[in-house]
């Protein structure tokens, strides 16, 4: 077997255009399938009726943990004013998989996306093509997370403009069929703008749009020193801190460029909203007091659902 790997670099990619209309999957061999099931959240377009259950979807926010986005479906529940069928309580759509969770509330699809590109990816190929199953069309996709900041105070919430991988670079290389692609990971600018806009005055944290970057991993990956394994010095970890720093990257997570990536090629509109837990110019362990990290995890929430209800029209 030939050990010659072709790299397509991001130039020689198409450019993607956002969908109009109901939204289609870039996937020709999708509509010669009999079936698609969406192994991984329970659901499929012959054992479900997905027009029925979701074609009013317009928002999809995600998320890394299935209990964020349990508290984010209720709190979409109280900020619509949404009055859930009679006799029913919220419930996990997705709970024939104990993988992901699935709220809807109106049009409001809630779904965990688990840690790490590898996680998102998979959940993303099954929302992107339930979506599509339903006819839905003009959907905004969010990823709503958390992050460690640099020069940030804790608390902090980044929206990003631009997602790079711990290269630096702006797309996602992903190994298929033995050659590596390179994905683009552009997020929508005005939507980023938008929220930024959106952010209240009287907050008493700041809410800033800047570059983030994912990584593969949270210890080595993101230069702590506390993980299991470390090769380098704390020279060595602050150095590359401060160089990212002054080239402009704000934030550190591990899904946004994954996100942005799956996002800009499905012509998806998208933003990556995040809290900082801390800030990893001052250091590397998460201390803060779990209640004080739970009220923090709410701030990018507060801001997704300000965003939704301006464009519901509801005040
Ligand atoms: O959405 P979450 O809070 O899961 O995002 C970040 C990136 C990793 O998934 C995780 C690491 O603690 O938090
Ligand atoms: O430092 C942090 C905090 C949250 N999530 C990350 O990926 N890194």
């Amino acid at each position: 077997m030939s050990t010659f790997i072709p790299i397509k670099t991001a130039e020689q990619l198409a450019t993607y255009v956002p969908q109009l209309g109901p939204l289609q999957v870039r996937n020709p061999h999708i509509c010669d399938m009999k079936e698609d099931v969406l192994y991984h959240i329970a659901l499929g377009n012959k054992t479900h009726d997905l027009k029925d259950m979701f074609k009013d979807v317009k928002f999809v926010c995600f998320g890394g943990s299935p209990n964020r986005m349990q508290s984010f479906a209720k709190y979409m529940i109280k900020v619509l004013n949404y009055k859930l069928p009679a006799g029913q309580d919220l419930c996990d759509i997705a709970h024939g998989s104990d993988r992901y969770v699935l709220y809807k509330v109106g049009p409001v699809l809630s779904v965990s996306h688990g840690m790490g590109s590898p996680s998102l990816s998979i959940i993303f190929h099954e929302i992107y093509k339930l979506v599509h199953h339903a006819g839905c069309s003009d959907v905004v996709f969010f990823r709503i997370g958390t992050s460690g900041g640099l020069g940030l105070e804790p608390g902090s919430v980044v929206i990003t403009d631009e997602a790079v991988d711990g290269l630096l670079r702006p797309y996602m290389e992903v190994a298929t069929l033995g050659m590596l692609l390179q994905h683009p990971s552009r997020l929508t600018q005005e939507v980023a703008q938008e929220l930024l806009s959106m952010a209240d005055p009287e907050n008493d944290f700041t809410t800033i749009i800047g570059k983030t970057m994912s990584t593969l991993d949270f210890y080595e990956g993101q230069a702590r020193l506390d993980g299991a394994f470390c090769d380098y010095t704390e020279e060595d970890k602050m150095a590359f801190l401060k160089r990212i720093h002054n080239r402009g990257i704000c934030n550190i997570e591990m899904e946004s460029l994954c996100f942005a990536a799956s996002c800009y090629r499905a012509g998806i509109k998208s933003a990556v909203v995040c809290v900082t837990l801390l800030d990893r110019l001052k250091g590397d362990q998460i201390s803060t007091p779990h209640d004080v990290l739970e009220e923090w995890q709410k701030r990018p929430q507060r801001l997704i659902a300000a965003y939704i209800k301006k464009h519901l029209g509801i005040e």
